[in-house]
């Protein structure tokens, strides 16, 4: 494992080829967010997502929460909560997490525990969640006089649990604990505390198997099918996708490995 990268507000690790770590770390405050992280966070996930030979990032927390959303001891943040401040801080908190959520590898967040507000909708922006049984979520919002309509959050909640649990658990602020939790698809698994990060690891080593092109497109076709009003507008958007690949090398390689009964060599060109 190469040395971490640490940045002020998380570490970045590069476990093995193709597979990047970011781990929020501010565990004494639950890796709640302040203004530095926000920007941190953009910066890192614009470096990643120009890294050609990157495949996968994990994305989770130090210490005993994951995200415990925005800091609110953080009193250089809280103090410009004129309703233009307030706009600017939710730009900043938005343009991080949409940077997150934007990567074309897939990101995988590993729930260690309370998601809660914008952690929440930060857990929300990766494209697949596994929890520890410590994993929960809470849309923390109501209850300090915000809305749920926060950094994602509505968007995904509607479309990932569907609407009246959305409404439930948006209204209520109540916690979602990680069984619930994996019921609902809010979680894709719970698995034990100590063995987390390498269950996230084995999932990221078998989309690193695959074509990173075709990992990618099939990224770019989920995201953008959750926006499109049709069925056939769909279609045309994956038919577009499946066209540009045949233009790579890596369906080429698939065939000749297969026809070859060996592994391919994918090079994501
Ligand atoms: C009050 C109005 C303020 C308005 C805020 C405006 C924000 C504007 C920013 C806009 C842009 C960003 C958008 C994001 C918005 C949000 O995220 S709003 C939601 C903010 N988060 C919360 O309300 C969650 C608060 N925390 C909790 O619910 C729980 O702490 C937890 C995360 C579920 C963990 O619970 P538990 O394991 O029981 O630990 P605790 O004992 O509660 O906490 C341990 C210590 O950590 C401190 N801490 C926890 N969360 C935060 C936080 N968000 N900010 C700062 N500090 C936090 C907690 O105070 C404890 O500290 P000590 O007492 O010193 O040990």
């Amino acid at each position: 494992m190469t040395e971490p990268t640490t940045w002020e507000t998380f570490t970045l690790e590069r476990p093995e080829p193709g597979i990047a770590v970011v781990t929020l770390n501010r565990p004494e405050r639950m890796n709640s967010m302040t203004n530095t992280m926000f920007s941190e966070l953009e910066k890192v996930a614009l470096r990643l997502d120009r890294e050609d030979d990157l495949r996968v990032v994990i994305l989770t927390g130090a210490g005993k929460a994951f995200c415990g959303g925005f800091d609110l001891d953080d009193a250089e943040g809280l103090a410009s909560l004129t309703p233009m401040g307030m706009l600017d801080q939710q730009e900043l908190a938005a343009r991080a997490l949409s940077a997150i959520r934007s990567i074309r590898v897939p990101v995988i967040a590993a729930v260690n525990g309370a998601a809660a507000g914008g952690g929440l909708s930060l857990s929300l922006a990766a494209d697949i969640r596994i929890g520890s049984p410590t994993a929960r979520f809470n849309a923390a919002f109501v209850r300090i006089g915000l809305s749920a309509g926060d950094l994602g959050a509505s968007w995904h909640l509607t479309r990932l649990i569907g609407p009246a649990r959305a409404a439930e658990f948006a209204y209520t602020g109540r916690f979602i604990e990680a069984v619930e939790a994996e019921s609902l698809g809010l979680l894709n698994a719970v698995v034990p505390a100590e063995s987390l990060l390498a269950e996230a690891l084995a999932m990221a080593r078998l989309i690193c198997a695959n074509s990173p092109a075709g990992v990618q497109l099939s990224k770019r076709a989920l995201h953008a099918n959750m926006e499109v009003s049709s069925y056939a507008a769909a279609l045309e958007l994956e038919n577009r996708g499946q066209a540009l690949l045949t233009r790579g090398e890596d369906m080429p390689e698939a065939l000749a490995a297969f026809k070859d009964k060996r592994s391919p060599k994918f090079t994501g060109r």
